[in-house]
């Protein structure tokens, strides 16, 4: 772990919701029990067992295994105030419930030390500011404030006690001293934190809209992308995207001993249909012969809009004379349609015409192929499919 930033991090991980069980560490519905908790796994066990074990006399090293003790009650602090951090996201009433306990924590705290260890008073102190400072890391300046008030009272409310009823020599000008310097720097951190907490936010929030608008770019590029490869009338490939996939196809064929076909084929007497029916009823034919047609090719066999009346498809693993019996199954399902437009049914076809789609050669000369063999179905009386075979 490089940074602070990185422990927090690891720590709000840690803490965070497991949406596979959802209820756990899920305080919305008992915000109160679990601050209770929190209370009492950051403050109060910790603080009374190292209380308990200075009373029974638990110094074997003098003041240094207190110090550890007190290091080792911040971290946990910081631990607590880190599933807090998490828990605002959650339950502002939370947060406020933290706060009520922590004063009574401090209260303890420091009537606890000052009255049975006045020597320890100003290590109590120190802590109490490094966990204002990481309250004000984590929270906002009301809470560091609040801390830094009930901390600061509670200070001179274990003065008050251990000077009255406890006979214990109080400094008047050190312990001034010492409390303004405390309550100088916490609040100076408490600032300084809201500060850097509100920065840390706003980038938290420009990030978040930034990936936003990453997302919807790239979004917006996919739909544009598709759209540049799709038929808008169809849905089926266009001719651009179409033609990528042929060269693909005969590239492929290169390295595969097997053989591919192409068809092209153009509706007849198209023009009468939407002369005769308008062109909304021309638009509706041409969505039903993609629709025919697609439905009738295999998973990698290419359809495309050519252009106009005009599809073009391409078989692969399919010699030309097997593409022509497909050619001829497709050219009777066409035949056999009933389109209805206005109060009658319109019937159509097609002609085609197959080229082998050969490696090597060039992809203009091959559609150009499959082209004049069209036009010869055009010219020998349209309804047919034509192929040199
Ligand atoms: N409704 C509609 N018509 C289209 C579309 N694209 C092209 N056309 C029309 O298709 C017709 C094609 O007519 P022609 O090229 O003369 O061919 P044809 O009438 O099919 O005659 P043959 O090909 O010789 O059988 C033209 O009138 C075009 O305006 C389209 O997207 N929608």
């Amino acid at each position: 772990m490089s940074s602070m930033g990185d422990f927090i991090r690891w720590t709000e991980q840690f803490a965070a919701v497991d949406p596979e069980r959802p209820h756990t560490r899920d305080v919305r519905r008992h915000p109160a029990l679990a601050s209770v908790l929190m209370a009492f796994i950051g403050y109060h066990v910790p603080y009374s067992l190292a209380a308990i074990a200075m009373i029974m006399g638990f110094k074997p090293f003098g003041v240094a295994p207190l110090a550890y003790l007190y290091l080792f009650i911040v971290i946990i602090n910081i631990l607590a105030y880190t599933l807090i951090l998490r828990v605002r996201r959650i339950s502002q009433r939370f947060i406020y419930w933290q706060t009520v306990f922590q004063l009574a924590a401090w209260l303890v705290m420091f009537t606890l030390y000052t009255l049975l260890m006045a020597e320890h008073r100003a290590v109590a102190l120190v802590c109490a500011l490094m966990t204002c400072a990481f309250v004000a890391l984590i929270g906002n300046w009301k809470e560091g404030l609040i801390l830094c008030v009930s901390a600061s009272l509670s200070y001179l409310l274990a003065i008050a006690v251990a000077y009255t009823w406890f006979d214990q020599p109080i400094d008047v000008v050190s312990e001034t001293l010492f409390l303004g310097a405390f309550i100088f720097v916490s609040l100076y951190l408490t600032m300084m934190g809201s500060t850097m907490r509100l920065s840390r936010d706003k980038a938290r929030q420009t990030k978040l809209s930034l990936q936003k608008t990453q997302a919807e770019l790239s979004e917006v590029m996919s739909q544009l992308e598709r759209r540049a490869r799709t038929d808008e009338l169809t849905g089926l490939h266009n001719r651009r995207h179409g033609r990528e996939v042929l060269g693909a196809l005969q590239l492929a064929l290169e390295t595969q001993s097997s053989a591919a076909t192409v068809m092209l084929l153009d509706i007849d007497n198209f023009k009468a249909i939407n002369d005769n029916y308008g062109h909304d009823t021309g638009d509706a034919v041409l969505k039903t012969v993609a629709k025919t047609l697609a439905t009738l090719k295999r998973d990698d066999d290419l359809l495309a809009r050519w252009g106009g009346e005009e599809f073009l498809i391409a078989w692969p693993r399919t010699a030309l004379p097997a593409a022509a019996i497909i050619a001829d199954r497709l050219r009777q399902a066409v035949e056999e349609l009933a389109i209805d437009a206005d109060s009658a049914r319109i019937h159509i076809t097609f002609s085609a015409g197959l080229a082998e789609l050969k490696p090597g050669a060039s992809l203009n000369d091959i559609i150009k192929k499959a082209d004049d063999r069209l036009y010869e179905a055009k010219r020998t009386g349209r309804n047919r499919v034509c192929y040199q075979s």
